[in-house]
């Protein structure tokens, strides 16, 4: 299950004992490239697109972001109890190369070389990039695993039918992603919602698709643990994806976004419920939507690399076949 290594054992990270972890051109936590090993466990993969946003622009700019505010990431979890980078081949895959100019065109591109790399055996973990991308990496996990259920974070929906007539937007890869079958219809939540809606339908049509609905206030009053274990409980041993729209993160935790919505997530409270999701089986994951031009101090970009740092360390505890 987890690839041959020539019997060295995984390439890790840059030993930052020895070359300061400031010093040098940004991996993600400073890992190997994808063409410096013979095969890779898990990738993590930018996929620098922003064209679909209703709002602020910016989340092009993330992958680079993130993998800055990586630098500082240590090698062993103690949350989850794994050290991911020697459990399994972690990689940086560079960035997924889709043009800014049409969005159809860049959800194709983004789905065949998403599709390369999973064809590889290789989960992924994207960097948006703003929310559309996460229907073409849905059409390459589902190719491989089939309808997968699919845990949500997100201060919004992202059901809705179309903007100004158009079908792939940010607001729309979910309903799309339903349409096309892509998900288990049994096992969808979305964790984190909250703000205005259009209108009371939106509730019901997102109902109708299939979706659950873990408010922010839900979080806030049934509590981290409570809510882990119904998502658990929801997915059982399905395969999963979980997608984080940053915005699930209150605009104080994360300012640097395109459509933030007040009342939302601590990056303590998402962090724990993602280690609550421990031994599920996750297939893959995206952490979309920082856009670091509205970003202070980095505090978006360094959540965003804790939160991929996670779902790395899921993903290689489920290639490990254990949880905690
Ligand atoms: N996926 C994100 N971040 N936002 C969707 C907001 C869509 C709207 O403008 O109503
Ligand atoms: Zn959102
Ligand atoms: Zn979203």
């Amino acid at each position: 299950m987890v690839a041959e290594h020539g019997g060295a054992g995984p390439v890790g990270p840059t030993d930052s004992a020895r070359t300061p972890r400031f010093a040098g051109p940004a991996t993600f936590a400073r890992l190997p490239r994808l063409d410096q090993v013979p095969g890779a466990d898990i990738a993590v993969v930018g996929v620098p697109f922003d064209t679909g946003v209703s709002y602020r622009p910016g989340a092009r700019f993330a992958p680079t972001a993130v993998r800055e505010a990586s630098r500082l990431l240590r090698p062993y979890h103690p949350g989850l109890d794994v050290s991911p980078f020697k459990a399994c081949q972690v990689v940086d895959a560079g960035d997924i190369a889709c043009t800014p100019y049409d969005i159809g065109a860049a959800i194709a591109e983004i789905e065949l070389q998403a599709s390369g790399l999973v064809d590889t055996g290789a989960r992924l973990v994207a960097i948006g990039g703003d929310h559309t991308v996460a229907l073409p990496l849905l059409r390459a996990v589902a190719r491989r695993h089939g309808p997968v259920a699919l845990l949500h974070f997100d201060a919004h929906l992202d059901t809705w039918d179309t903007y100004f007539g158009e079908p792939y937007t940010h607001g729309t890869p979910f309903r799309r992603a339903v349409e096309e079958g892509l998900l288990d219809t049994e096992a969808l939540s979305h964790v984190g919602t909250r703000g205005p809606l259009y209108g009371s339908g939106d509730l019901a049509e997102d109902r109708r698709l299939g979706f659950g609905v873990v408010t922010a206030a839900d979080v806030l009053r049934r509590g981290v643990d409570e809510v882990a274990h119904a998502l658990r409980e929801r997915v059982g041993d399905r395969p999963l994806y979980v997608s984080v729209d940053i915005d699930v993160l209150d605009p104080a935790h994360a300012p640097g976004t395109g459509t933030p919505e007040a009342g939302g997530l601590t990056s303590r409270e998402l962090l724990e419920i993602l280690r609550g999701l421990a031994g599920a089986n996750l297939v893959g994951a995206d952490v979309v939507e920082v856009a670091p031009a509205y970003d202070h101090a980095d505090i978006t970009s360094v959540a965003a690399a804790h939160v991929a740092y996670d779902l790395v360390s899921l993903l290689a505890l489920n290639r490990m076949g254990r949880s905690r």
